[in-house]
This record gives C-alpha cells, structure tokens and sequence, in this order.
C-alpha cells in the first residue's frame, strides 16, 4: 500500500517495513489491526515505517529496556537504563523511521511480566527530529549494507498510550491487571519467520554467484592443459569444476530447502493461529538450524565463486564483493548462528530422550524414533556403509550420522552431568558437540529434501541432471564431514582439553601481538576493554549524524483519504 521511495539509499527499504508489518500482523490484536490500518492512525506513519525486533543482540530475555504502566495515566514509561541497554543496529532506525516497534520488560503494579512489544513515536511526524527523551542516530559505517541507516535508539522516560503495547497475546487491562499469553514463546514469532525468509536468501545469493562465477569460467581462458594447444576454459580444469560445481548443487538444494521452509512456516502458523501450538517447537528448531547451515555455506561459497574469477573477482563490477558484503550479515542477525545451532541442539537432545523413552515423534526427528527400533546397540557404533551412485543409500548415511552425533551429544551432556555440574555447565561443556549434532541434523533435511523433490520430478532428462547434482552435492558433505563418519571421539576429548588449557591465557596470548589500538583501529579490540562507551561515541560521530543529512523522504501515500 505503500512506497518509500528514499533519495540517497540504493535501495527500497521495504525489507524493514515488511519486518514492521509482519511484526504488527503477528503480535497486534485484531482491534489493533483495524486502527492501525485506519486514516485515522495516519498511514503516513507506517510509511515511515519502524524498526522491529529492537531487542538488542542475543541474549533478548535479558535486555535492558523497561516499559512501566503507569494505571493513573495509563500509559508505558519506556527505559533504556545503562549504556549497555541503548538498541543497537535496527535498520531504518538511524535516520528514516518515525515508530519502532521495542522490545521491552513488561512491569506492571509491581511485577515483571518479561519481554513484550511496543509501537513507540521516536521522531515528529512534521519536523522529523527526535521526540523529547529520545536519542537516536546512525550507528556509523559498516563492512557493508551501506543501503540501510542501522541505528541507535536510547528511551528516557517515554510514554505511550496503553493501547501502543501490541496486544494479540497478552493484554494489560486499563488497571494494570495483566492476562498472560496463552505461550511466552508467541514474541518470538516473528524473528522465526525472517529466518525462514533468510533460508530463501541463502538459495538466491549462492545461485547468483554461481551464475556469474561458471558463466565467466566459460568465458576465460588460461594457462595450458596440453602443450601447444590453445588456452582452455578455465571451466575445463578439474579443479575449477571441484570449486564450482558443489556449490551450483548447494544452490539447486536451497532452492528446494528455502520453499520447504516457506510452506512449513505458513502450515505451522495456520495451526498457531487456530491455536494449535504443538509444532513451534520443531518449526523454531527448524527455522534456527536451517538459517544458520543454508548461510555459512552460501556465505563461504560466495567468496569461493568470487576467488574462482581470478583477479576480476575482486572488481566491484563483477557482483560478487556487493554480493558478499550485503550477504555475509545473515550469519549474524536474526540469531547469530552457533546460538541459532545450538538452540536446534536443545530440540534434538529433548526429542533424543523422548525417543529413549519410547515416545513416537514426527517431522524431520523421526529418524530418532527409527534408529532406537533399528538395532539395540548404541548408534555411534554402527558402520557408515553407502551405495555411491543410488541417492536414497546416501539419504540414509546421513540420516544414520545425525542419529550418531545426536546420540554423541545426548551422551556427552550426559556425561558432565554426571560429573556433578550444573545443567548450564554441562551445556557449555559439550557445545562442540552440541552444534555438530545440529550441523548433522540440517545437512541431512537438506539431502532428504533433495531427494525429495527429485522422487516429483517426472520429465527423465529433468531428472537425471538434478540427480547428478544431488550426488555430487550429498557426496561432496562426507569428503567434507568424513570424520564423522569414522570414530572421533578421542579427537574430539583432546580439542576440548586444549581449549581449557589456552582459555586463560588467551588474551595475553593476543597482547602479546603488542598492536597499539591506534594500529588496531577497533573500538571492540581496544586494550582497555571499555567498548560500549567508545562505540556510542564512535557512532555519534558517524557522517550521518554529523550534519543535518537533507534526505528528502517522499512518500506516494498511494491512498491519501
Ligand atoms: C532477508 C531478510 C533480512 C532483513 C534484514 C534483517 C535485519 C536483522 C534483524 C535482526 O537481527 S532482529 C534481532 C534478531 N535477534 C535475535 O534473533 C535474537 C536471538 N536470540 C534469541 O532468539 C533468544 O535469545 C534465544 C537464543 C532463542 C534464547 O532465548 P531464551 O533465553 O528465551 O531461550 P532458551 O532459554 O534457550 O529457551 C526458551 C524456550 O523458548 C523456545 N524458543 C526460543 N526462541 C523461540 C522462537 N523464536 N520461537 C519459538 N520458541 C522459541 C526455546 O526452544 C525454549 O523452549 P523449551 O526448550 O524451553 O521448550
Ligand atoms: C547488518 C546487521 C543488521 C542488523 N539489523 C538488526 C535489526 O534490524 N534489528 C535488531 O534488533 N538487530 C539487528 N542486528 C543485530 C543482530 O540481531 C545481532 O547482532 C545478532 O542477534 C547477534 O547478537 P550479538 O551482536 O549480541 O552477538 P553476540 O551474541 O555477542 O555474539 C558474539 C559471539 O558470542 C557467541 N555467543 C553468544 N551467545 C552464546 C552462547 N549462549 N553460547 C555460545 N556462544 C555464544 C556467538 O556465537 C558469537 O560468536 C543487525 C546486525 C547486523 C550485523
């Protein structure tokens, strides 16, 4: 309904207004909806749209932000309390957005009720400065995503209408009484849903460098491959192909991932919104696991297709280094990846002791289920045997290697605890296993959903080319996984002995490097450590906050009545 159109920004900044939109549409009630949808809530607001998910890097149960009802005025007192609490990147926040929707602690008559979400008027609707309490501004350069004002927002006794918390789930009634959702996990809904979407993006950016890395490979020519004949492509070597070509069957496999995972999301919240929460749980696991997989693998074979093109690579006019920069942050946001694995490992180790118990369970773990029933004998000691040409032989090595490492990783938590240490302790403990039981759990969706969409393919030329891709692409993940399909523990124990042992000498390990920050230039590496108050005042100083930036936003409000 509406456009942006930003002068100065290279492009559309719509992305965020689809992250606000989807972020009204998933946690606004239906009274909400109809007003804010409404003339009479000035759409030119959601035009300028808002930042959503201001929650600040990982640990978002524990921010910093406040939201205090106040029952005689009924309104939200919004806090950001320390300096470590100011929101942090949201995009569109540093120049564009007049409303962000916040994340903020709940308190209300006395009691805090945890994270919930906020529309919150951060600049004037006329003037466009910052409303009173609010400091706010561009966080300064970055390594790329030039094309978006990420931000800094920092609330000083804010207040907002009652009616501004968004109220799909869990209200605050007029006198403060608070009616709690019908699950605490509903707030995290839409970081789900963009992760989802990112698993698509992982498919598109490695497709596109693979396009452009194989059509130039077809184009140079190079060195000699037999004397005194001419220069071949360079798509001919060997090792070019073993460059190129699992990367171009990773792209067909995301493709056919990123729809899988598009279809799951909106099956799964068709049963949300009936009130059906019993598959969140695995569509999270899901959603976590495939994000963090699908893009450090894009993210790696993108700079590999660059690499591949030689010198011309490195051009800006090749593609691939915006490619990358632009790319690269989805290892990062929306959940950093190992959490984003290791909140798969949590579903994997509760579905493991569920399957122990005999329970049946369905979806992409059932395989939990098959190989308890397969043989008694514990999994890690069963031998990885596969048939190289058929695929559902490989399906099933992989199928058998996640069962395997799920199992090494139940065990080795297993195992600390019974060495009498906390629960926490013991999860930290067995982290390295914990994210290769995740990373083994997605690599085998991947593969069966290969396999699957091959099994609907009905033209036979169709076919057997995608069937090469899936063999050359589940063959390529054992050369590059082969120790997990040999024992390794022992290997394993070592490392985890090693990193103990460095631990505490790490950073004297780096001092000892004697950078001088000014060599170093990072406000995270400097030596005094006091990074929070350098980077605010890194930030303030961005270009962006400088001077009066007259970026003339115009709106084509496209429905002015
Ligand atoms: C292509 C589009 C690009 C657009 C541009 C992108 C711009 C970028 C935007 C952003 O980056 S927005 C900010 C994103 N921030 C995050 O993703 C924060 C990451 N951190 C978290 O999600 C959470 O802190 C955590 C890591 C999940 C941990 O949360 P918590 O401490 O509450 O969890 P646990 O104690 O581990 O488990 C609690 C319980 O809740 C379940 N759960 C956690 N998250 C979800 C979820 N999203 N959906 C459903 N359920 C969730 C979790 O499984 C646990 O369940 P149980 O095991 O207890 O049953
Ligand atoms: C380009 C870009 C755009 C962004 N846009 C937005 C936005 O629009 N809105 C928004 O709210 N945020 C945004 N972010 C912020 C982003 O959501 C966070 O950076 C991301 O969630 C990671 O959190 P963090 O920065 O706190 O990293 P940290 O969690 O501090 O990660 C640092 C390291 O600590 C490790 N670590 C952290 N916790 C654990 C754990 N429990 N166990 C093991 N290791 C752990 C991580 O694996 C990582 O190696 C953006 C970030 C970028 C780069």
């Amino acid at each position: 309904q509406l456009k942006c159109v930003h002068r100065g920004f290279s492009e559309p900044l719509d992305l965020h207004l689809g992250m606000f939109l989807t972020t009204l549409l998933n946690q606004a009630s239906p009274t909400q909806l109809d007003t804010f949808f409404t003339p009479a809530w000035n759409l030119e607001i959601v035009g300028t749209y808002a930042q959503t998910e201001l929650g600040h890097g990982t640990h978002i149960r524990k921010l910093e932000t406040t939201a205090t009802y106040d029952p005689s005025t009924q309104e939200f007192v919004l806090n950001c309390p320390t300096v470590s609490s100011i929101k942090w990147w949201p995009g569109g926040l540093g120049k564009t957005s007049n409303h962000a929707i916040v994340l903020a602690q709940l308190y209300t008559l006395g009691k805090c009720h945890g994270l919930h979400a906020f529309i919150v008027p951060i600049r004037c609707m006329k003037t466009h400065q910052p409303l009173p309490g609010v400091t706010v501004g561009d966080i300064g350069p970055k390594f790329g995503f030039e094309e978006v004002d990420n931000g800094y927002l920092k609330l000083e006794n804010v207040r907002i209408p009652r009616e501004n918390m968004l109220m799909k789930y869990a209200q605050v009634e007029p006198d403060g009484s608070y009616l709690k959702p019908p699950s605490d996990k509903l707030t995290y809904g839409t970081m789900v849903f963009i992760r989802a979407m990112i698993v698509g993006e992982s498919a598109r950016a490695l497709s596109k460098s693979c396009t452009i890395a194989i059509r130039y490979s077809a184009v140079r020519h190079q060195s000699e491959l037999r004397p005194g004949e001419p220069e071949p492509q360079i798509l001919d070597y060997q090792a070019q192909q073993y460059k190129l070509f699992p990367l171009l069957a990773a792209a067909y496999a995301f493709t056919f991932v990123g729809q899988y995972m598009s279809d799951t999301y909106h099956r799964i919240t068709g049963h949300i919104n009936q009130g059906d929460f019993s598959q969140l749980p695995e569509l999270h696991a899901l959603a976590a696991g495939l994000k963090a997989f699908t893009t450090w693998t894009a993210n790696a074979g993108i700079e590999v297709c660059r690499m591949a093109c030689g010198g011309h690579g490195y051009l800006c006019c090749s593609g691939l280094p915006d490619i990358y920069v632009t790319f690269t942050p989805t290892c990062t946001y929306e959940g950093e990846n190992t959490v984003m694995m290791l909140q798969t490992a949590r579903f994997l180790v509760k579905c493991y002791r569920q399957a122990r118990e005999g329970q049946q369970l369905s979806g992409t773990v059932s395989y939990l289920n098959e190989q308890q029933r397969l043989q008694p004998q514990p999994v890690s000691s069963r031998p990885t045997v596969v048939n190289i040409n058929d695929l559902a032989s490989l399906v099933e090595a992989y199928k058998l290697r996640a069962a395997k490492l799920v199992e090494v990783a139940a065990k080795s938590l297993q195992g600390e605890l019974q060495r009498s240490i906390s629960q926490e302790d013991a999860w930290n403990n067995s982290s390295i296993e914990l994210v290769r039981a995740s990373d083994a759990h997605c690599h085998y969706v991947v593969v069966e959903l290969f396999a699957a969409k091959l099994s609907e393919i009905s033209d036979t030329a169709v076919h057997s080319v995608l069937n090469t891709l899936a063999l050359l692409y589940a063959l390529h993940g054992i050369t590059l996984n082969s120790g997990d399909f040999l024992q390794l523990s022992q290997i394993t124990q070592r490392i985890k002995a090693l990193l103990v042992e460095i631990r505490p000498n790490a950073v004297a390990l780096v001092d000892s490097f004697d950078y001088n920050d000014e060599m170093l230039n990072s406000v995270l590496g400097r030596y005094d450590g006091n990074v929070y108050e350098s980077m605010f005042e890194w930030a303030k100083r961005s270009p962006l906050n400088r001077t009066e930036v007259r970026s003339f936003i115009i709106f084509n409000i496209i429905q002015k009545k």
